[in-house]
């Protein structure tokens, strides 16, 4: 019997779910890098492992594609509640999660997609984005994890983002998500991000927060909503005062076994 696995996406935001209800699964660095290589293993830009904690609700262990741990991952999250509500192991409609960022309400909804409450997103300062010699003015937003979001008007499909952007050491200490938005109409925005620990993805639920905070700082506002298009889809985000939603698709699209050996060679 290998190690059981599923393989989803939200926005094509790309996971390994590992079910682990006990907690048993000894997950190093290692086995996440090899397992999130899209040639060595299945391929992914994080691993979620699912874990029944003795108290408290089911807790998502999130892993970034390069190993290390993240606080919070919004369409990870989304993609959790997938697993949960499939697997008959909550029913659908509202429920908590816990996470590294604290407990988390979430709504399955009879669509299909999920809604997230991410808490609150604080605007903690300002910073500079470098890409390709340009640099891009951004706003700081604590969405649990660290986000420097650059409302530019450079068309973000312009950008290189396979070099990871530039920013400032002292402010990000230990590094940070940077999104780059486009407004294209009041209330719809046009994002590209490169993620902290994985490097471009398609989406990123927590930037897309983090994108529309910063749009609304920018133009003097602490609250409202926008689409926010990625390279893989489209979610919704509501920032309020008491706290930031991200309602989007949340697909699981296959599972099997890990071979034991190939795991435990690892
Ligand atoms: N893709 C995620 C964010 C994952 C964590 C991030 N790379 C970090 O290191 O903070 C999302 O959907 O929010």
């Amino acid at each position: 019997m290998g190690v059981e696995f599923l393989k989803g996406h939200g926005t094509e935001n790309d996971f390994v779910v590992l079910p682990d209800p006990e907690g048993l699964l000894d997950l190093t660095e290692e086995r996440v890098r090899v397992l999130c290589d899209r040639r060595r293993g299945l391929g992914a830009d994080g691993v979620l492992r699912v874990v029944r904690p003795d108290f408290g609700p089911w807790f998502m262990d999130y892993r970034n594609a390069d190993g290390s741990i993240a606080e919070m991952c919004g369409n990870g999250v989304r993609v959790f509640v997938r697993y949960l509500v499939d697997e008959g192991l909550v029913p659908a409609g509202e429920f908590t999660i816990g996470t590294r960022s604290g407990e988390r309400r979430v709504v399955a909804h009879a669509d299909g997609t999920v809604t997230v409450d991410l808490g609150r997103a604080l605007v903690t300062g300002t910073g500079t984005a470098t890409v390709g010699g340009s640099a891009f003015g951004g706003v700081a937003v604590d969405v649990g994890n660290p986000h420097l979001a650059c409302v530019t008007e450079v068309p973000v499909g312009e950008l290189d983002l396979e070099v990871p952007p530039g920013h400032d050491p002292v402010l990000f200490p230990h590094g940070v998500n940077v999104e780059f938005v486009n407004v294209l109409a009041d209330g719809a925005l046009r994002m590209r991000v490169h993620e902290r620990g994985v490097g471009e993805t398609r989406s990123c639920g927590t930037g897309t927060v983090a994108a529309v905070a910063s749009w609304l700082h920018g133009s003097g506002r602490r609250t409202g909503k926008a689409t926010v298009d990625v390279l893989g889809g489209q979610v919704s985000v509501v920032v309020e005062e008491e706290g930031a939603t991200i309602t989007g698709p949340a697909v699981l699209l296959a599972r099997g076994e890990l071979d034991q050996a190939w795991w435990d060679a690892l």
